[in-house]
């Protein structure tokens, strides 16, 4: 048979999507838009949320996994909102139903949400074989939220601007970390608020309030690959603000370094506690202390870098 040409359309596609973690995570002052500067260090974890969509006549999203309860299946979802923006970029009817697997924590400091969003993007514009580029990609998500550019970007990457402005970082090796997630989140906003709070009343003195630099040991400590030389160089300008409001975090962090962790930060707006271990085993270790010493809800062992957010199957 001859000049016929078989053209596969798939029916579904999903994506699966990276955690973050904020390896340095330095604020600057409070802009008039009401956001901040900030001079951040990513990784991504091996801790996924999987986004499939499929074409349908409406517009819709539902999650499931851990803290669904928690996220509202409407329009100010993140994922639901990529789809409407890539919709309109692509001049189409954003018919769609939008499925969410959820092992990210909500409102964990882990970019769950800019996780979904990032992978909705990758999804609808594989589903839809758009002709976008990576840039033009990085725009809609940077609309989206400061964290969302990451999602797709994933790696290690230095993070200036609100965050969004990305460059990707020289990282030796694997570098293995526990995560322990506590009961409850903690709102981005309410986090940063507190920071300025703290600074105003000059009670955060680890965070000075001029502007960022950028952490160069921690670059040079990254490319060697050694955790041991990345461990004491983490740092999170955050932190204090987290603490404030759940000083049960304290505790979490103590533990995570008496059990043998290299280092121990509040990751981004917390409340998940991250560690550096020394390797696999070691990490392994950590997390069965961590889990019995009841001072997280759940605890995970992750590795990092790992890619942003990448088609995973077609249906
Ligand atoms: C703190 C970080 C660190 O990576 O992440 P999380 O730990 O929450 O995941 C990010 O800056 C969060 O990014 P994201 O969650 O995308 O925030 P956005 O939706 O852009 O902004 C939510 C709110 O956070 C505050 N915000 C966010 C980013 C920024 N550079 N300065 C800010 O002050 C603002 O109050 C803003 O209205
Ligand atoms: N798909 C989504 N998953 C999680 N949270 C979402 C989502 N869409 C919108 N949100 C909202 O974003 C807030 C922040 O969520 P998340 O990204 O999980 O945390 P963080 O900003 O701390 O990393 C949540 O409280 C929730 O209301």
């Amino acid at each position: 048979m001859s000049g016929v040409s078989l053209s596969v359309v798939s029916s579904s596609v999903t994506v699966r999507a990276p955690a973050k973690v904020n390896l340095h995570l330095g604020v600057g002052p409070l802009r008039k838009d009401g956001y901040h500067d900030l001079i951040t260090v990513f990784q991504a974890l091996s801790l996924y949320d999987d986004i499939t969509v499929r074409q349908d006549p409406e517009l819709s999203v539902h999650t499931r996994g851990d803290g669904a309860a928690s996220v509202a299946d409407d329009h100010t979802n993140l994922a639901y909102r990529a789809a409407v923006v890539l919709a309109e970029w692509a001049n189409r009817a954003a018919g769609l139903s939008i499925d969410i697997d959820k092992s990210i924590p909500v409102a964990g400091g882990m970019a769950g949400g800019s996780a979904d969003a990032a992978g909705a993007l990758v999804a609808v514009a594989e589903l839809w074989r758009l002709d976008i580029d990576r840039a033009e990609l990085s725009a809609l998500a940077a609309g989206l939220g400061s964290d969302v550019p990451f999602g797709l970007h994933g790696g290690t990457a230095l993070g200036t601007g609100r965050g969004e402005q990305l460059v990707p970082v020289l990282s030796r090796g694997e570098f293995h970390w526990v995560l322990a997630l506590a009961d409850g989140g903690l709102s981005t906003p309410t986090v940063f608020a507190e920071l300025d709070r703290l600074r105003e009343n000059r009670a955060a003195a680890d965070t000075p309030s001029g502007d960022p630099a950028r952490p160069d040991r921690l670059l040079a400590a990254l490319a060697s690959g050694d955790p041991h030389a990345v461990a004491p160089l983490l740092h999170n300008d955050l932190q204090p603000a987290a603490l404030g409001l759940k000083p049960a975090l304290r505790r979490t962090l103590r533990a995570g370094l008496e059990t043998g962790a290299l280092g121990g930060i509040v990751s981004g707006s917390g409340p998940t506690c991250a560690f550096l271990c020394a390797d696999h085993d070691s990490a392994v270790a950590v997390a069965a202390e961590l889990a019995g010493a009841g001072v997280a809800r759940g605890v995970r062992v992750a590795s990092g870098p790992v890619p942003g957010a990448k088609v995973i199957d077609h249906g």
